[in-house]
């Protein structure tokens, strides 16, 4: 492992999500202040702007180069902060990338459900074990609609935004796990440690995501 180069106190380290999250997510941090913009179709995964660097990663880990400290904060879904059990500190609910995570069947279905298919194995399981489901979990990596389409699994547990896949593949919402939007995270050490440049942009954020969904 390659030690961590020396820093300025004032540097800060984002994990930001390449994919759907990613342009809203820099756009929103250039509004509070920060000078950065990640090139579309660029390979570089490591992004220097005066004062930020960016690491560009999958979504699952945001949470984990945040909690671990290799990033100071980060950008991310609620959906993949609590399948990910990471306890970092979430001080802004950013309001953009907003949809539910839903338990889903072919419409009319009525057997019992017995597998359910998902990117979502951990919350998918207290979800059923809260209510009592003996349901096997089967982990899936795109297109889960079809693990119910194809016989694979009884339901699945995916997200829901316009209802639009839904209705395209003739299934159904049957019951509603949360609703999820973008999370500002942060490392609790980094928050004491580099308070100086964290505290004011979690307030531009705050005011930010506060004026958008006003
Ligand atoms: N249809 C949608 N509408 C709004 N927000 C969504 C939608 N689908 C996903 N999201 C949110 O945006 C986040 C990122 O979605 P994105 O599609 O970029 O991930 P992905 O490409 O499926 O992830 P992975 O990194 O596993 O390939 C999700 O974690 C969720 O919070
Ligand atoms: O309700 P809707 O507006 O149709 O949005 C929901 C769809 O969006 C996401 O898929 P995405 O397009 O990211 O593809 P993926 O399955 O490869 O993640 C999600 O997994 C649903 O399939």
């Amino acid at each position: 492992m390659t030690p961590a180069p020396e820093r300025a106190p004032g540097h800060l380290i984002l994990a930001l999500p390449k994919g759907r999250i990613m342009q809203e997510a820099t756009a929103l941090l250039s509004r509070a202040g920060l000078p950065l913009s990640v090139p579309e179709g660029s390979r570089a995964l490591r992004h220097e702007f005066p004062g930020v660097t960016v690491l560009e990663l999958r979504n699952q880990d945001v949470p984990v180069y945040v909690d671990l400290g290799v990033a100071d904060a980060g950008i991310v879904g609620k959906d993949v902060l609590l399948e990910s059990g990471r306890a970092v500190y979430e001080p802004v609910d950013l309001g953009f990338a907003a949809c539910r995570l839903s338990l889903i069947r072919e419409v009319g279905a009525s057997g019992p459900v017995r597998r359910v298919g998902t990117k979502y194995p951990r919350v998918a399981r207290e979800y059923l074990g809260a209510r009592g489901i003996p349901a096997e979990t089967v982990k899936l990596s795109g297109n889960i609609e079809l693990a119910a389409l194809t016989g694979l699994a009884d339901a699945v547990v995916d997200l829901v935004q316009t209802g639009s896949t839904l209705r395209a593949n003739n299934l159904e919402e049957v019951d509603v796990l949360f609703h999820s939007s973008a999370r500002f995270i942060v490392n609790r050490a980094a928050l004491k440690l580099r308070r100086e440049r964290l505290r004011p942009l979690i307030e531009r954020l705050r005011d930010l995501a506060a004026s958008a969904g006003a």
